[in-house]
């Protein structure tokens, strides 16, 4: 795909007034918008304003939508129907915007009849011609009788007018069963504008689905990359340009939502798997104050990690065991019960290049090779050769404990609700993780979603945790919750030695073994070590999940343990909910 190829973005993405959309859209980079009728009409700024803002930004209008129920209708409401036209003709003339999206009708006036949709639509075109206006029509996957892409082209082709053609939004077509590849045969002056939109596979109605959960490109499940292939194979030149109806970016802060939808554009036009590899995560950071750290370093203790050393320059301890490693920062010694994850370290071979290409996807640097996470967690890039270990003076490391930890499998942070989806997009774009399949279930205070992202290798995973809606605040006393998962090759062995050196791990409940016995059968023997020392079970086509947890550290980190035998690739979120009981009341530092 061209770098130089234009971007836009419709203002119906982005929450405010038509004042701070523009605004948004011109600070994140957008060359366009397109301007959504009703942001205009509840403006108090003439089209000549808006026109000479939009200049001002360094903005051009490249579409005025959209225009309804125009076509397939008896006499006398095409009469009327073209007065309203010619109204909307004169406001673009004064906007400076030449082409108008007119979707297919929905309305009851309009009939079955494809020869008379086209007539009236060649009657449109050569109005608007007359005022040097292009006409984009557009099939809404809704439409009474247009309703694909494909009879959206057929009429587009029938009315043969050259003022008249299609506007293709990859919502409409990917929420159908139609194949997309026949795009390829509509020649590409005749595709006049293309919106993109990505959505979640969802089973529902398809107007709900459009007006209230398209995404960002990269944010949810559709082929956007293989749609703009289909487009831009047909000569289309002209912008890449969003249109994404959704009630939380509704809501969201338009600067910020409006960088998001800038980096789903970037990463769109990228070329695929141009990330560069991640050997694994090289360390997280925690930060701890004067009331936490005895217990976090307690409970390290109990899970059989040593402290190796300390940094040069910073209040901060390393605590490693195998290729496992917790960094604990004291920046703040007076938090007040606080531990939070406040970084994840991944390793890779070329950490300058990953935090150029995390900044080219706009992500905010935090010193050298690190940048900002939407949820304020650090990102840091490091040499998968150790080398920044240099950074600490050693400490003397006493006789390994035994307790069997390999290294990271993964880091568990939850997002705020209305951060979600572009947290992922953020993993996406910066590391090139990919998503995983979203997971939902019902914990004690409210639905969550998961949707964990990891590299192609398997090596760096993060899972995403989110509640559905607004977190409720009547009951929970563990917060967001954050956890790092160690890995072992043998989670019995290791629970039973870190019960030894008396880590602080969760008890699970008995109701929950005798839910395993009837749900799976499995060997009694497994079952009664499973029971005896807490652990969890899971299993999946490809393999086995054994997993054990800690209490929850200050008001919402706790640490994990995982087993992964044979290719289970998921998280065990089916125990997740009995886990989040269990963890209710159970904090070790409780504020
Ligand atoms: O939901 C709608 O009405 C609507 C309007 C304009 C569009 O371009 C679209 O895709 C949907
Ligand atoms: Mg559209």
């Amino acid at each position: 795909m061209s770098a130089d190829r234009r971007l836009g973005i419709a203002t119906v993405c982005l929450s405010g007034t038509l004042e701070d959309k523009l605004a948004a859209a011109a600070a994140a980079g957008f060359d366009g918008v397109e301007l959504f009728e009703n942001d205009l009409v509840a403006s108090p700024w003439s089209p000549e304003r808006v026109r000479g803002a939009c200049a001002d930004l360094g903005l051009t209008i490249d579409l005025y939508q959209p225009f309804r129920d125009f076509e397939a209708v008896p006499p006398d409401v095409l009469a009327r129907n073209l007065r309203r036209a010619e109204l909307k003709f004169d406001v673009m003339r004064r906007l400076g915007a030449d082409t108008v999206l007119v979707c297919s009708s929905v309305s009851p006036d309009t009939v079955d009849d494809d020869e008379l949709a086209a007539e009236q639509l060649h009657a449109l075109a050569a109005r608007a011609a007359e005022h040097g206006i292009r006409v984009a029509y557009e099939a809404l996957a809704w439409g009474r009788f247009v309703n694909t892409y494909d009879r959206s082209w057929r009429i587009v082709r029938a009315a043969d007018h050259p003022a008249l053609g299609v506007c293709l939004d990859s919502f409409h077509v990917l929420s159908r069963d139609v194949d997309p590849v026949a795009i390829r045969t509509i020649p590409g002056e005749k595709v006049f504008f293309l919106q993109l939109a990505d959505a979640p596979r969802l089973r529902m109605d398809v107007l709900q689905w459009s007006r209230h959960h398209r995404l960002f490109p990269g944010q949810g499940a559709f082929d956007l990359r293989g749609f703009v292939g289909h487009v831009l194979a047909t000569g289309y030149s002209g912008p890449l340009s969003l249109e994404v109806f959704n009630d939380v970016f509704r809501q969201s802060e338009p600067r910020a939502a409006a960088v998001d939808a800038m980096r789903s554009l970037l990463l769109l036009q990228e070329a695929p798997d141009t990330a560069l590899p991640l050997a694994g995560h090289a360390f997280t950071e925690l930060d701890v104050d004067d009331v936490t750290a005895p217990r976090v370093e307690a409970a390290l203790t109990g899970l059989g990690f040593a402290p190796s050393g300390r940094h040069r320059t910073k209040p901060v301890r390393l605590w490693r065991q195998g290729e496992a490693r917790i960094v604990l920062n004291h920046r703040d010694p007076s938090g007040g019960g606080r531990v939070a994850v406040s970084a994840v370290a991944v390793a890779g071979a070329d950490p300058a290049g990953s935090a150029e290409r995390a900044e080219a996807f706009l992500a905010a640097p935090v010193g050298s090779a690190a940048v900002a996470a939407p949820d304020g967690t650090s990102v840091i890039f490091c040499r998968d050769d150790l080398g920044w270990l240099a950074d600490f003076t050693a400490e003397e490391v006493g006789e390994d404990s035994g307790a069997g930890l390999l290294d990271t499998d993964h880091v568990g942070l939850t997002e705020p609700f209305d951060r979600f989806d572009q947290a992922a997009l953020f993993y996406r774009a910066v590391l090139g993780l990919e998503p995983d399949d979203v997971a939902e279930f019902a914990a004690p205070f409210g639905l969550v979603r998961s949707r964990p992202v990891v590299d192609r290798a398997r090596h760096v995973r993060i899972a995403l945790d989110s509640a559905l809606v607004r977190r409720g605040t009547w009951g929970p006393d563990v917060r967001e919750p954050q956890h790092v998962a160690f890995r072992s090759a043998d989670a019995l062995a290791s629970a039973r030695r870190m019960r030894e050196l008396g880590a602080p791990l969760l008890d699970i409940p008995a109701n929950y073994y005798d839910d395993l016995d009837a749900r799976l059968a499995l060997p009694p023997e497994l079952l009664a070590d499973l029971r005896e020392l807490s652990v969890l079970y899971d299993r999946d086509e490809h393999g086995e999940f054994l997993h054990f947890f800690t209490e929850v550290l200050g008001d919402r980190v706790f640490f994990e343990v995982v087993q992964r035998v044979g290719g289970y690739a998921g998280y065990g979120a089916v125990n997740a909910p009995v886990t989040m009981a269990a963890h209710r009341g159970r904090r070790l530092a409780g504020r």
